[in-house]
């Protein structure tokens, strides 16, 4: 598994049998911090295990970052587990990291999965190990290479907020949702994200989850092969950075990473894995943690403040508020662009968000439930939006 942290290939890889206590991160002393960066080529041995591709530049250049090499790459040598990580920087979904097992023992060993997003997580764990075994990686990163060309999915979403003086549109393209079931019995991809582009949304978010959304990433091949222009976001529950690269094989412009899941760790590899490729990466937050955890990572353009706890599925926009009440100056000092998503279904939520210092927002189910999904966007502004 190619995330730089779950990787069975790594000796540290969830080494626990059980979900460890959270410990806590300390900062290092500058002394400490010298003598990390001073000892990085047994560092740089540690992380070089943990790629089974090899020498991989992208592991190579994090070894390089202070910030990794001084205080998360302390807790390897601590010999601290992924889940150990993920819980000192107060994530709370665990990982079972053994996807061949039968689901019985690992509830056996973990209990059962504490919430939804647990629950996917796990099954993407099984999934993914697939999806290497079926598609090794030197062949994935080969077919990314022959995908058809990045479209600048960030930039997008600045023009169409420039141009419309709204938000800039990301419509959803989702069958159904493990909160709402199936929003559309009768589901076209193609025609909702031709509809969609008609009417003016300025960028497109396919659902490629089956188990839990019913999405598929034949929907995202069909719709890049389609004649749509608008760039697309692979709508993911991304551990792995195999994931990435077939997200950008089957056409992929941009991919999500939900901090609520990710480790900084590998936020920021992964982080870099899109700017080879070109790719845009949306930066999924829930809660105040999340949202310092992320903006103390470098390179980050865009955040998702999601209005949905995805452990609890209670939906309130004014999470967003308070989150850009709190960390605005920042985000506008640093030219991040935000994205609202969830929850919005008419021109009061979209000026709720607006307001509140978005760019952007994310909108499924009140445009997939529509007959007309490509005319419900007039009705979620209160105006026609232009291309
Ligand atoms: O929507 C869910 O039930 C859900 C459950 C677990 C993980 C993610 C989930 N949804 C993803 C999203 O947050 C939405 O698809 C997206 O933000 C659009 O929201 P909406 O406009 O409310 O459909």
């Amino acid at each position: 598994m190619q995330s730089l942290l779950a990787s069975p290939y790594c000796p540290l890889y969830c080494r626990a049998s059980s979900f460890p206590r959270a410990s806590v991160v300390r900062s290092p002393s500058p002394g400490e911090g010298a003598r990390l960066r001073s000892r990085s080529p047994f560092i740089f041995k540690i992380i070089g295990s943990l790629s089974h591709c090899g020498k991989d530049s992208i592991v190579e250049e994090l070894a390089q970052d202070d910030l990794v090499n001084a205080v998360e790459l302390s807790q390897w040598e601590n010999g601290k587990s992924i889940n150990g990580i993920a819980a000192s920087q107060g994530i709370r979904i665990r990982r079972h990291c053994r996807p061949g097992a039968p689901l019985e023992e690992i509830e056996e060993e973990l209990g059962a999965p504490r919430n939804i997003l647990e629950k996917i997580i796990w099954a993407k764990e099984v999934e993914v190990a697939e999806g290497h075994a079926k598609k090794p990686m030197e062949e994935v990163i080969e077919a990314a290479k022959n995908a058809p060309p990045v479209r600048d999915f960030f930039g997008a979403l600045g023009s169409a907020f420039k141009r419309n003086g709204v938000p800039a549109l990301i419509a959803e393209v989702k069958k159904a949702s493990p909160s709402r079931g199936v929003l559309r019995e009768n589901f076209n991809p193609v025609e909702i994200a031709q509809a969609y582009e008609k009417n003016g949304a300025a960028c497109l978010s396919i659902l490629t989850d089956e188990k839990f959304f019913q999405g598929s990433f034949e929907n995202l091949e069909k719709v890049r092969n389609s004649g749509v222009k608008c760039p697309l976001l692979c709508k993911e529950f991304v551990i792995d950075k195999w994931q990435i690269y077939y997200a950008r094989s089957k056409g992929a412009d941009a991919i999500l990473l939900i901090a609520a899941v990710l480790p900084d760790l590998d936020i920021k590899y992964f982080l870099r894995i899109c700017k080879e490729l070109g790719m845009t990466a949306l930066i999924e937050v829930h809660d105040e943690r999340e949202m310092e955890r992320v903006l103390k990572i470098s390179g980050v353009q865009l955040i998702g403040i999601n209005n949905r706890s995805l452990e609890t599925f209670v939906v309130d926009t004014s999470n967003t508020k308070m989150l850009l009440e709190k960390h605005g100056d920042t985000i506008r000092e640093k030219r991040i662009l935000v994205v609202g998503e969830s929850g919005l279904f008419n021109p009061d939520d979209v000026a709720y968000v607006q307001n509140a210092g978005v760019s952007a927002v994310l909108v499924g189910e009140s445009l997939v439930k529509q007959d007309d999904p490509g005319r419900a966007i007039s009705g979620l502004f209160g105006k026609e939006l232009l291309h």
